[in-house]
C-alpha cells in the first residue's frame, strides 16, 4: 500500500496512475470537493484513491510513502511531521526537484535528517503531472542508496510508468533541481524574443553547468546524461506545460507571473549560488537566472553579461 503527501498537481497524478494497481491513499492538509483539484484540471481521481487530511490515517500501516510537496516547502512540514513519516524499513521516496534556500541541502538529506530510520529515494525525470495522470507512457529515475530499490522500483511501475533504478540519488536531485533553472532560462529566451538558437545555446551551456556542479558535489557524470538530467532538462526548456519554462518566458517579455504558481527553478537559483562558489565553479546561466528572478538585473542587461565574458574552449 502507498501513501502520497501532498495533493497538488503531481501528488494527485501519481495517485490516479499507481491506483491501477494498488490501493492508494492521499494526504492532502486541505482537499477540494469533487475528487479534482484546480492543480490539474479535468483530472478526477479513482475510487482507488482514498483521499484525507488527517496525517495519522495516511500514514498508518503504509510500507511506501511518497512525498509530493514542494522543495521549499519540505524542511518547515519535516520538522513538525518527521517523527510520524520516520520508521524503520518505511520507504519515504521523495518526488520534490529543488535545493532547499535556507540550508542548500538536498529534499533527500533534509527528510533523512528529519527521518533517520527510514528508506530514502528519490522519483524524478520528464514527466509531466498531466501526462501521467492520462496514462500517457513515462520513463523515470528511481534512486537511492539504500537496501531494497529493486523491490521499491517493482511496487511503483505501471504499465505506464517506466522507473529505471540508480544509486546514484545525489545525482539523480541535483539533476532534478538545476534542470528547473535552466528551463527558466530557456522560457527567457523565447519570451525576450531571441530565438531557438538562443534557447538551444542555454540549454547545451547550462547542462555544462549542471555537470560541473553536480560531479563536483558527489554525482555521477552518467546520471546527469540521463532521464532524471538531460532528460527532463530536454522537456522542461521546451515544453509549454512547464511552470518553470513559462515563468521565464513571462520575465523575458517582461509580464508578470501568478505568484501561486510552484516554480522551483527561481529560488533554486539561488541556492544553487552559495553552493557554487563554494566549489569554486563557475554558473553563469544559473547566475543570471538568480539576478533575473531577484530583479537584480533586467533582461538586456543578463544578456550583456553572458555574452560579453570572456571567449573560452567548449
Ligand atoms: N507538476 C509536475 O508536473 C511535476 C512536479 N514535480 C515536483 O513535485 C513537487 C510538487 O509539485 P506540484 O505537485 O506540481 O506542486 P503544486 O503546487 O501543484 O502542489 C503542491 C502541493 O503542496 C501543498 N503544500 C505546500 N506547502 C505545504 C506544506 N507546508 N504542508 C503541506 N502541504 C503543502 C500544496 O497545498 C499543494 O497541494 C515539486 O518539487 C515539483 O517540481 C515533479 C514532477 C512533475
Ligand atoms: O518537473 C517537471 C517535469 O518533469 C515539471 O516541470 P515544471 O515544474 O516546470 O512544470
Amino acid at each position: 500500500m502507498t501513501a502520497i503527501i501532498g495533493a497538488g498537481a503531481f501528488g494527485t497524478a501519481l495517485a490516479a496512475a499507481l491506483s491501477v494497481q494498488q490501493p492508494v491513499t492521499l494526504w492532502g492538509r486541505s482537499l477540494p470537493k469533487g475528487r479534482t483539484t484546480p492543480r490539474l484540471p479535468g483530472v478526477v481521481l479513482p475510487d482507488a484513491v482514498t483521499l484525507t487530511t488527517d496525517l495519522a490515517t495516511a500514514l498508518e500501516g503504509q510500507t511506501h510513502v511518497i512525498l509530493a510537496l514542494p522543495a521549499q516547502a519540505l524542511r518547515d512540514f519535516l520538522a513538525v511531521e518527521g517523527l510520524r513519516l520516520d520508521g524503520r524499513g518505511r520507504w519515504l521516496v521523495n518526488t520534490a526537484k529543488g535545493i532547499d534556500l535556507t540550508t542548500g541541502e538536498s529534499p533527500s538529506s533534509l527528510i533523512r535528517a528529519a527521518c533517520p530510520a527510514a528508506l530514502i529515494a528519490t522519483l524524478t525525470g520528464p514527466s509531466f503531472a498531466a501526462d501521467i495522470a492520462r496514462g500517457l507512457p513515462t520513463a523515470l529515475t528511481l534512486a537511492s542508496g539504500d537496501a531494497g530499490l529493486p523491490a521499491l522500483q517493482h511496487a511503483l511501475s505501471t504499465p505506464t510508468l517506466r522507473l529505471y533504478r540508480s544509486d546514484d540519488l545525489r545525482g539523480a536531485e541535483l539533476g532534478g533541481a538545476l534542470k528547473n533553472v535552466i528551463a527558466i532560462a530557456a522560457g527567457v529566451a523565447i519570451g525576450a524574443g531571441f530565438g531557438d538558437s538562443a534557447r538551444a545555446a542555454l540549454i547545451t551551456r547550462g547542462f555544462a553547468e549542471m555537470s560541473r556542479l553536480s560531479t563536483a558535489l558527489g554525482a555521477r557524470a552518467d546520471t546527469l546524461a540521463g532521464l532524471s538530467g538531460l532528460g527532463d532538462l530536454v522537456l522542461t526548456s521546451t515544453s509549454e506545460l512547464s511552470r518553470n519554462f513559462r515563468f521565464g518566458r513571462a520575465l523575458g517579455a517582461g509580464e508578470g507571473f501568478d505568484a501561486s504558481v510552484t516554480v522551483e527553478g527561481a529560488a533554486t537559483a539561488r541556492a544553487v549560488r552559495g553552493l557554487a562558489a563554494a566549489k569554486g565553479i563557475a554558473m553563469p546561466v544559473a547566475e543570471a537566472v538568480a539576478a533575473l528572478a531577484e530583479g537584480r538585473a533586467d533582461v538586456a542587461e543578463t544578456l550583456e553579461t553572458l555574452m560579453s565574458r570572456p571567449l573560452k574552449e567548449e
